[in-house]
């Protein structure tokens, strides 16, 4: 495995113009016995290099340019008897085997290569058929493929713009194609935040944001990174709920992949049109539950491109790394199928069994395609296709929920925070959600689970001590046949109480969490009324956008005479209450996706466990330190996030070593380190 290692290394600093010649250098007649490895690991001389005197390298099919299948994104090469690379013979675009076509300029040679060769005694199987990402598989892609002269400024990956040092532009071929003057990164970044702080329309910042990460991906996350807390709200909500909404008028350029329900049969050949092939995350939505929005059908798509963008501004995953995916099965929205600038489908959402189809089609192709360690992040379904996905697929495949998982890992750390300044355990309080879909139920199960593991009791008594209230009232015993699956744990004996302010005066809940996507449903009345059994009454208000919030932090604050603990689900600026600024947390699982993402990757893990939720939860509520406590806030602000990314990741992958589910071995020593030395930079770096 050393030795394969190296030659990635070594891959990414062969000189272009040895490249620009491979077609000549190449040669030779391999026996047909030969597998790929091990022609690759011959030194060959000879005449020219055509698809054809490959061909008999196959022993399986010879459909294929080469009748060789191999990874995407893999360099073959040829070695010379001390392993170090002479040439490059082709790289695999759909899993192919292609010639190199200059300009372009690769590196990565796959390390399973060798291990397919060793799976099949030498030779290439399909690589579709089975679990091929294996403990080799790259933390952060190495690949490299980088164009030159002009192609180079319209590639947003590579494209620096004035940040072309001289001598770059001399290497790339872009000189004469870009004004003189040389300005560093940092300038950038400065003269691009004046710009963008120029426009007062929050949907107008969006679109500058849009528009440079589709022309200078670099800059666009040293933008975000460095302004975070700024730009968070540019990028997610609440402005990305705006962006959905309109998604059609103001959309540009493709900024991830696009399957409908027309595409039945062919979504494999569809991921294989995206550029990239070294996937590690998938952020997939179907439109149909948008933040508290409701049906966007296509025009959701703003939502995974948001997310991913998060991923790699807060978590480090490398951008190329990334896939946002909108499955588009029509739209029941009347308004968007009469819009005239609609970008989707105009169709009613497909039944039952056509949706079911689409998607088990798109997660084996998935599989096939990226490998068992892929990541595949569900977002914005839905409630019953958001619990049956997620139930159906985690057996098989590493899935993740943000809306039921992400939510309530990140609410989960919230509340062990305010625990500090209410006081008591977890066991101690009541808790009453407004709202029992994915976010409801998703956080009354992760603390029920935690209050069942801190006192040892079953984890239906645990469940006694959360309540929830659904547009017909409180979910109570009686109710429990006409309840959806999900529900049913919550229904507990009770009489029925169908007013919500009612219910609040029955249940006498310390914790009030909103999650129903209505907003102002928390009204002054029940603000007053949790602030008469409480001293500190913790207040969540999770819908998303703002527009959707139970009800707005001032509103909080002035209701409850200061006393509540506030957080929402977007964000609200400090208000000031009687002389005294009270600046209020964001429950987003903004705070939790990204670590998380990256713990699963760092360590391979190949399944999820809530105990990896659990563990996620106490790292970030262990980032809350007494200074934020001081100012009320349950969670840390935001512009550490990379530093609590990584520990959340540390905590994460240390759980999935723990569980046996990670296939990274060995376990890196310091996994916070580790977890910091894997995180993407947006820094410009050298090409070659
Ligand atoms: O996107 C967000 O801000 C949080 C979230 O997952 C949702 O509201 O669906
Ligand atoms: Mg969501």
């Amino acid at each position: 495995m050393f030795t394969w290692l190296l030659i990635q290394r070594l891959f990414i600093r062969i000189p272009s113009s040895s490249l620009t010649n491979i077609r000549h250098s190449v040669t030779g007649e391999p026996k047909h016995t030969h597998s790929l490895v091990s022609f690759v690991k011959m030194s060959i001389k000879g005449t020219a290099f055509t698809n054809n005197s490959l061909l008999g390298l196959s022993r399986t099919t010879q459909s294929q340019s080469f009748g060789v299948s191999v990874h995407p994104r893999t360099v073959v090469a040829m070695v010379n008897r001390n392993g170090r690379p002479e040439s490059i013979v082709g790289v695999s675009v759909d899993n192919v085997v292609k010639e190199l076509h200059a300009p372009t300029v690769v590196g990565v040679v796959d390390p399973k290569l060798k291990e397919h060769s060793a799976a099949v005694d030498g030779g290439f199987d399909d690589v579709y058929g089975g679990d091929i990402a294996t403990n080799d598989d790259f933390i952060t892609p190495l690949s490299v493929s980088v164009t030159r002269g002009y192609a180079l400024l319209r590639d947003p990956r590579h494209n620096k713009g004035l940040g072309f040092t001289e001598k770059e532009r001399d290497s790339y071929y872009v000189r004469g194609l870009l004004p003189p003057a040389v300005v560093q990164q940092d300038l950038q970044v400065k003269r691009t935040m004046n710009n963008i702080r120029q426009y007062e329309v929050p949907l107008h910042k969006y679109q500058a944001m849009m528009d440079l990460q589709v022309r200078n991906e670099q800059l666009f996350y040293k933008l975000l990174i460095e302004n975070v807390e700024e730009l968070l709200p540019i990028v997610y909500t609440p402005t990305v709920g705006e962006a959905c909404q309109k998604y059609g008028s103001i959309f540009k350029r493709p900024q991830g992949l696009f399957i409908s329900i027309e595409d039945k049969g062919r979504i494999l050949e569809i991921l294989n049109n995206w550029p990239e092939k070294n996937i590690q995350v998938i952020v997939v939505t179907d439109g149909e539950r948008i933040l508290g929005l409701g049906d966007l059908g296509c025009q959701g798509m703003g939502i995974p491109v948001g997310k991913l963008s998060l991923y790699t501004a807060l978590g480090g995953i490398h951008p190329s790394a990334c896939l946002p995916v909108t499955i588009d099965v029509g739209t029941n929205n009347e308004k968007l199928l009469n819009d005239e600038f609609y970008i989707g489908l105009r169709q009613k959402r497909a039944n039952r069994q056509e949706y079911a189809e689409l998607m088990n089609e798109f997660m084996s192709a998935v599989k096939q395609n990226y490998g068992e360690k892929v990541l595949v992040q569900f977002e914005d379904f839905a409630n019953h296709n958001a619990f049956d996905l997620l139930a159906k697929y985690s057996p098989t495949h590493l899935v993740f929920n943000d809306d039921i998982q992400g939510t309530a890992s990140v609410v989960l750390a919230g509340l062990i925070a305010a625990l500090k300044l209410v006081g008591g355990s977890l066991a101690d309080h009541r808790f009453l959600f407004l709202g029992a879909g994915e976010a409801g139920t998703g956080i009354a199960e992760l603390i029920a689970l935690e209050i069942s593991k801190q006192t040892q009791a079953p984890l239906e008594e645990a469940r006694k001590k959360v309540w929830l209230v659904d547009s017909k009232g409180l979910i109570v015993k009686s109710r429990l046949n006409t309840l959806q699956h999900f529900k049913k744990p919550w229904a507990h004996e009770h009489q029925t109480v169908t007013d919500f302010l009612d219910v609040v005066k029955a249940i006498r809940p310390s914790v009030l969490i909103g999650s129903s996507g209505v907003g102002q449903t928390f009204t002054k009345e029940v603000v007053e009324t949790m602030s008469s059994f409480n001293e500190k009454p913790v207040i969540l208000a999770l819908s998303n956008p703002t527009s959707k919030s139970e009800c707005t932090a001032e509103q909080a604050y002035t209701w409850s005479e200061g006393r509540a603990i506030f957080a929402s689900g977007s964000p609200f600026a400090p208000v000031e209450y009687n002389g005294k600024v009270y600046v209020s947390g964001q429950s987003n699982n903004a705070y939790i996706f990204p670590g998380f993402g990256l713990g699963l990757i760092i360590s391979g893990a190949i399944r999820i466990h809530d105990d990896m939720l659990l563990a996620a939860s106490e790292a970030l509520a262990a980032q809350v330190t007494h200074e934020h406590f001081e100012k009320g806030l349950i969670y840390p602000p935001f512009t550490n996030i990379r530093k609590i990314s990584a520990r959340i990741a540390a905590k994460v992958a240390a759980k999935a070593y723990e569980l046996d589910l990670a296939t990274r071995h060995p376990q890196p020593e310091n996994l916070v380190a580790y977890a910091e030395s894997c995180m993407y930079s947006p820094n410009y770096r050298k090409y070659r």
